[in-house]
């Protein structure tokens, strides 16, 4: 056996109710992290619990509401928080399924601190948790006109439930036969300014003379509906979404030939003369990065459209997919009754059991939070739990101290 650490398993949880104002509710925890206090809960109810937040910070002694992005989780009847990788909050519900349970409030990572930094105020996010390694959301872009939208609607007619589209905002006039929220969100240059400069743009990109871009909460519906999120963005976009804290498969599809683009887009006949032109040259600016940029991990080139589309699912390797456990989350015991977390080494100890029904009930899990992957928008990945025996005194290299107290 490796070097063995001492755990101190305390029975009490790592989180204490505060006593805020007497419209907020009963049953609130507090979570500390350098200078500022993370304060949530409250009853909407007399048995439920809605989790709203607001900070302390110590500095200047003041409450902040802040802006909270993603979505939250459902109501619940308790849960347990605590601080995991000194940058975001897990949160166990209680009493919940455990597809449900594990959450987490991101306080300090790349993602809020982008957001941070935009918005010039306190923000924090929701990301649910998903064990093992469920897939990365894919961002397929290419030349106007290579076909990227007839193989992402092969792959989403194919494979309904695994894949979403995350659906773009842009300024463009529709198309014929688009509609509305379903091709692209449709709007007003204004109005899409504003809301970039809102922060609530993952991406965005002055594409053809029109404004593109993805929403937060694009990424966010596709996740929220367990879902792998598809991406149609341009270059610029696809760099923009590689500096940020979504993390992503890179694809680009090229074109067999200049000569072939030209022909797809004027067959197309969606465009004017002189936007299949000003299309043509930026292709030929788009071909040129995709090459040198170092950005994408595949480029297929869109050719025969059946062996094209029989690439790109062999490289999405669909058949893991298939058996991923990006629905699942932690396997911990159907609705369980958590009494106490606590934190060593980026390992979380959970102790779950009902008191009424004694020994017999009782379930120590450990959740391995030393490698999460991306996060909010979208997903927490990588989380790793595991069964232990409640009443062994050394588990995989962890000495468990029973709280003197109890
Ligand atoms: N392999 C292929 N061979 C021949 N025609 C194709 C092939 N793939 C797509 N097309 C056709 O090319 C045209 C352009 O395809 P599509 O609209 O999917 O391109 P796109 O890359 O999504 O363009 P944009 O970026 O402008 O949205 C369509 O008429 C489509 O039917
Ligand atoms: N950066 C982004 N580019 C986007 C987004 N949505 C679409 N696109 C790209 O725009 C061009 C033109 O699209 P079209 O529908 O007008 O033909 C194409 O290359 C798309 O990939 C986005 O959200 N961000």
């Amino acid at each position: 056996m490796g070097e063995v650490h001492e755990m101190f398993v305390d029975e009490t949880p790592k989180v204490f109710p505060v006593d805020l104002d007497s419209d907020s509710g009963g049953y609130q925890t507090a979570t500390v992290l350098g200078e500022k206090t993370y304060v949530f809960g409250g009853f909407d109810d007399e048995s439920t619990l809605s989790i709203g937040i607001r900070i302390l910070d110590k500095l200047t002694g003041k409450w902040v509401i802040p802006i909270v992005l993603g979505t939250k989780p459902s109501q619940c009847k308790g849960y347990s928080a605590l601080l995991v990788n000194n940058d975001r909050i897990l949160i166990l519900k209680r009493d919940s399924t455990p597809d449900d349970c594990t959450w987490f409030l991101e306080v300090d990572t790349q993602f809020v601190r982008e957001q941070k930094k935009i918005l010039e105020t306190e923000v924090v996010a929701w990301s649910k948790g998903v064990q093992g390694d469920g897939p990365k959301p894919i961002v397929i872009s290419g030349p106007s006109g290579v076909g990227k939208g007839t193989l992402i609607s092969k792959l989403m007619k194919e494979f309904p439930s695994n894949f979403g589209f995350s659906v773009s905002h842009t300024t463009r006039a529709p198309r014929e036969k688009e509609k509305d929220g379903v091709h692209y969100h449709f709007t007003e240059r204004s109005h899409m300014e504003k809301e970039i400069q809102d922060g609530k743009f993952l991406e965005f990109a002055s594409v053809h003379g029109n404004l593109y871009g993805t929403s937060i909460e694009a990424v966010q519906v596709v996740a929220d509906a367990g879902k792998r999120c598809i991406l149609d963005i341009d270059v610029q976009g696809a760099r923009s979404v590689k500096a940020s804290s979504l993390e992503a498969i890179f694809i680009f599809i090229s074109p067999p030939s200049f000569e072939e683009l030209e022909k797809r887009l004027r067959a197309r006949g969606t465009e004017t003369e002189e936007q299949v032109q000003k299309r043509l040259r930026n292709a030929e600016t788009e071909l040129e990065q995709a090459r040198s940029l170092g950005l994408f991990d595949h480029i297929l080139v869109n050719d025969d459209l059946e062996m094209c589309y029989e690439h790109l699912k062999k490289l999405l390797d669909l058949d893991e997919i298939m058996d991923a456990s990006y629905h699942s989350s932690p396997t911990m015991a159907e609705h369980p009754v958590i009494s106490s977390v606590s934190e060593m080494d980026h390992k979380v100890l959970i102790h779950s059991g009902n008191a009424e029904l004694g020994k017999a009930s009782k379930s120590l899990s450990v959740l391995d939070v030393s490698s999460l992957k991306g996060g909010a928008p979208g997903r927490t990945r990588g989380l790793n739990i595991y069964t232990l025996d409640p009443y062994a005194d050394v588990v995989q290299g962890i000495k468990i101290l029973q709280n003197p107290s109890h």
